[in-house]
């Protein structure tokens, strides 16, 4: 059914995988291991120096020739040389590879996000741990992983030829290093812990800052900067806090290995001696013994940095998976059918209404374990039809701006069914149904970049001819022909560089660029001043003969001459009708249109609550704003 439904194109986000750091990074695993083997065969190389130096001097004693020796102990070195540095190039490839796709898909989770379990998190901490966390990883899925695998061989080969030299004197060298083993094995779990908590209190600070630097106006206008500043500073003081606390435990854990490994050398030095003078040992045997430990000691220090790097990176892994396992929107696969290419305004069927509201219930969730607030619809119904232009009205707060995200399908409804030209639209894919429906928001969005940008931004192939139709059609040429760089002008942040009115003209543009079939404006024209407005709104007008406009409107002149006018209030539809039919016998609509109307010169002024035959439109003015 319901071939008249077609869809806007492909989706614009690639599909993001399972999410989880591990099921990325085991995409890289067979990179990963040839840096390992490339630095287990540095460590072979390197163990076998001493035993090459050893033939040297063998040779040397014997008056032997010295080529062979010296030529075996320069490959070594030569070889050992090359596989470190072509280890340590494979493991950091290996690991900016496993960032870029852990940022990839964490990027397509958050632009995929279910707008719920979003809107709980700080993006300030969403930032944090999309961009300094995941520089983490690299970290400790690769180097210290790769340092601790490598240096371990290095630590268990020695380990092995020197119980081969000595067994005693191996078990006593193992328990100095034990007890030294075991005080970094508790300290790693400290650091942890440490890590966890700096990592948290890193996200905290940045949300702190995010808030104010979104805000600085109302901050600056507000007198808080250094009440903020000393809120943001004591957020510092904690990372701080919890960040020296990473410090002692990182600074505890070399020297705790150091100190073991020179408790070991003294240890087998005394005890040694001590046998060679009883003559239990040979001298050789002692020397080449200790001259393993010292090569020892590098590796096991370098192994248990690595440990803690690796560990502090695991609570950076384990933040990075809290986010992509943030719940996403479901979708409905596309249906063929659905996919034929658009006509401009005219993808619904006119036989259906655009968007019908059956009995519709909804409640925002705050958070699982919250109670559950009033509901914002309970049991709303109502139909637009396919063409013409109309209005929402109600009281602050009473669902209008709610209607539109339930059209969106930002939200999934609790009850009944919303309908999008005949078509449940739970039923139809994502992109087809923000594909038909173009919404401009009460805060006008913009984004940094340019205007051309802002203005293509839901239909990228637009050509020059259509930019300058929407452009002219929104009002917005005469703001663009007095930039500089025209279309090219740069904006900030949020838009910043147009005042509120020329972004709500950009928005109505790009909207009308996107030609959807059904258009939601939210208060879009509440900053124009009352000569664009009318442009704007006769540009509408003209639209609504093509499309479904639907348009939320507290200023009484947008809708006075709707084709229908639907009044909400306390989750429900109560009225629907046109202007003077609404004035007759709808009194919060008689309230709610009675502040702003007032009469035209000659006109008797209509006692609101005893429901008077409206005088005519052509009667009754609009209040301005600026009067109002
Ligand atoms: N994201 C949200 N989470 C929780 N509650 C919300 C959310 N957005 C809106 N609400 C609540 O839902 C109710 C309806 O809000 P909505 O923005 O739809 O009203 P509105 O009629 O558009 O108001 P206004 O005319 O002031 O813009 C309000 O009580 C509001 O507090």
């Amino acid at each position: 059914m319901a071939s008249h439904l077609v869809g806007a194109g492909p989706a614009a986000v690639a599909a993001p995988g399972t999410g989880s750091v591990a099921s990325v990074a085991r995409r890289h695993t067979g990179p990963l291991l040839t840096g390992v083997l490339l630095g287990l065969l540095g460590v072979a190389a390197s163990l076998a120096q001493p035993w090459a130096i050893g033939e040297l001097i063998a040779a040397a004693a014997r008056d032997a020739p010295m080529t062979g020796p010296v030529a075996r102990l320069a490959g070594l070195f030569c070889a050992g040389a090359l596989c470190s540095a072509l280890q340590a190039y494979a493991i950091g490839r290996a690991g900016e590879n496993i960032v870029l796709d852990v940022r990839r898909t964490l990027v397509g989770r958050l632009l995929r996000a279910d707008l719920t379990a979003y809107a709980r998190q700080s993006q300030g901490d969403i930032l944090t741990r999309a961009v300094t966390d995941t520089s983490l990883l690299r970290i400790a899925l690769s180097q210290s992983l790769a340092q601790v695998i490598v240096s371990g061989a290095t630590v268990v080969g020695g380990v092995v030829l020197m119980f081969l030299i000595d067994t005693w004197l191996m078990v006593i060298t193992l328990s100095c290093l034990g007890a030294a083993g075991a005080l970094s094995v508790a300290l790693a779990r400290k650091l942890r812990r440490a890590a966890l908590r700096n990592r948290a209190d890193t996200g905290a600070f940045a949300a702190g800052l995010q808030r104010v630097l979104t805000a600085l106006p109302t901050v600056k206008a507000s007198r808080a900067e250094s009440r903020e500043a000393g809120r943001i500073g004591r957020l510092a003081a904690t990372a701080r806090e919890s960040g020296l606390r990473v410090n002692a435990c990182n600074a505890l854990l070399t020297p705790a290995m150091n100190v073991g490994t020179q408790g070991a050398l003294a240890v087998v030095v005394g005890v040694g001696m001590s046998w060679v003078a009883r003559g239990r040992m040979d001298m050789a045997d002692l020397t080449t013994f200790i001259m393993y430990l010292f090569q020892l000691v590098s590796p096991l220090v370098t192994s248990v940095m690595a440990v803690g790097q690796f560990v502090q990176g695991r609570a950076a892994v384990e933040r990075v998976d809290e986010l992509a396992r943030l719940p996403q929107e479901t979708d409905t696969p596309a249906e063929p059918t659905q996919l034929a290419p658009t006509a401009p305004y005219a993808p619904l069927s006119p036989h259906h209404p655009a968007v019908e509201f059956h009995n519709v219930r909804f409640t925002y969730r705050r958070g699982r374990q919250a109670p559950r607030t009033t509901p914002v619809l309970d049991g709303a119904s109502f139909s637009v039809p396919a063409r013409g232009l109309t209005a929402v009205v109600g009281p602050s707060g009473a669902g209008k701006t709610t209607l539109f995200q339930l059209i969106e399908r930002f939200y999934p409804v609790d009850g009944g069914r919303v309908l999008l030209g005949g078509r449940d639209i739970a039923t139809l894919p994502l992109d087809t149904v923000r594909g038909l429906v173009g919404y401009v928001q009460q805060d006008s969005a913009a984004l940094r970049g340019t205007i051309r940008e802002n203005l293509t931004y839901a239909r990228p192939d637009a050509d020059e001819d259509a930019v300058r139709e929407a452009v002219e059609m929104a009002g917005l040429a005469p703001v663009i022909a007095r930039l500089p760089d025209g279309l090219d002008t740069e904006l900030g942040d949020q838009g910043s560089g147009l005042s509120g009115g020329q972004r709500q003209r950009l928005c109505i543009a790009r909207t009308l660029l996107q030609r959807p079939a059904v258009m939601l404006l939210d208060e879009a024209t509440s900053h124009l001043d009352a000569d664009t407005e009318r442009e704007v709104r006769d540009v509408l007008r003209r639209i609504s003969r093509r499309c479904a406009v639907i348009a939320v409107a507290h200023r009484i002149s947008t809708v006075i001459d709707a084709d229908r006018i639907v009044v909400l209030d306390g989750g429900r539809v109560r009225a629907t009708g046109v202007h003077q039919d609404l004035m007759a016998r709808d009194e919060l609509y008689r309230r709610l249109a009675g502040s702003q109307l007032r009469p035209g010169p000659g006109a008797a002024v209509p006692a609101p609550d005893r429901a008077p035959i409206p005088s005519p439109p052509s009667r009754l003015r609009p209040v301005d704003r600026e009067e109002r």
